[in-house]
């Protein structure tokens, strides 16, 4: 059976901001319930496991697990909080003396090749524009609105009957985008606030609210919102459809 591991679950800036001092981000520093690295998932199974994004936590999340060297890492986009680690692996690659296997739509790729070339030397890079198979899953990407940041891409994976969606980084996806989001056993789904009232234009990813329309639409059985910001309080009490649950840092949950 496969697992789904939340090693970072965070917004760009993680839980605590290093500037704020909001009860969220103290309450982070403290006890620690809040305190989440950059979103990052790993799936692990029989048939072989690999991680979805690569931020700049990456290091201490593969310490977190005791994992000693990520194989294949598939990439959502080429912003830094899900790209900033690959120059890190990239050179445990090297002093390992093996190679990775990065998988990105070509866009992305470019993009990435071209704030980091040396990339290239020490990773075999995959184009998925296409489609992949990864751990026996069948992965289908498409791009997905990311409001004022540009685009993301969102990924299907299939497995045993089993479907589900990871889509970190969206905003007002239209009908084409929303497709292949009916039909889930599972939903993850980036929301970085309960409610954010900062200008639309100015936005990037699905709010709370947000999100419980966009699920009441594709009803998926089962959804977990990521990439929570500081405004999300885990040890309060946000009215969330029945279906939903907060993910949590180092949260496993079974993909059958
Ligand atoms: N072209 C860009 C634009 C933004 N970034 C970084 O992405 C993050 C955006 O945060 P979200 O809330 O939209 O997830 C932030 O870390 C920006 O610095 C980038 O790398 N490239």
């Amino acid at each position: 059976m496969d697992t789904l591991v939340f090693l970072g679950t965070g917004d760009a800036m993680g839980v605590p901001r290093v500037y704020c001092d909001c009860d969220v981000c103290m309450e982070a520093r403290t006890t620690g319930t809040n305190r989440r690295l950059r979103s990052l998932v790993m799936i692990e199974g029989p048939e072989g496991g690999f991680l979805i994004d690569c931020g700049p936590d990456w290091r201490a999340q593969m310490e977190s697990q005791g994992l000693r060297f990520a194989e294949k890492i598939l990439v959502t986009h080429a912003h830094f909080d899900h790209i900033g680690g690959l120059p890190e692996w990239a050179d445990a690659c090297r002093w390992l003396g093996r190679k990775g296997e990065l998988y990105a739509p070509q866009e992305v790729i470019d993009t990435i090749l071209k704030q980091f070339p040396w990339l290239a030397r020490h990773m075999n890079v995959t184009a998925v524009d296409h489609g992949i198979e990864l751990g026996g899953w069948k992965i289908k990407g498409w791009k997905v609105c990311h409001g004022y940041n540009g685009f993301s891409y969102a990924y299907r994976l299939e497995k045993n009957g089993f479907r589900w969606v990871y889509c970190s980084d969206s905003i007002g996806l239209n009908e084409k985008e929303k497709k292949p989001l009916h039909d889930l056993d599972l939903l993850v789904l980036g929301t970085s606030f309960v409610h954010e009232t900062a200008p639309y234009e100015s936005r990037s990813v699905y709010d709370m609210r947000e999100a419980a329309e966009l699920l009441a639409e594709v009803r998926p059985k089962r959804a977990v919102y990521t990439h929570m910001s500081h405004d999300v309080d885990l040890n309060g009490d946000i009215p969330l459809p029945s279906n939903v649950e907060l993910a949590r840092t180092g949260m496993k949950m079974e993909l059958a």
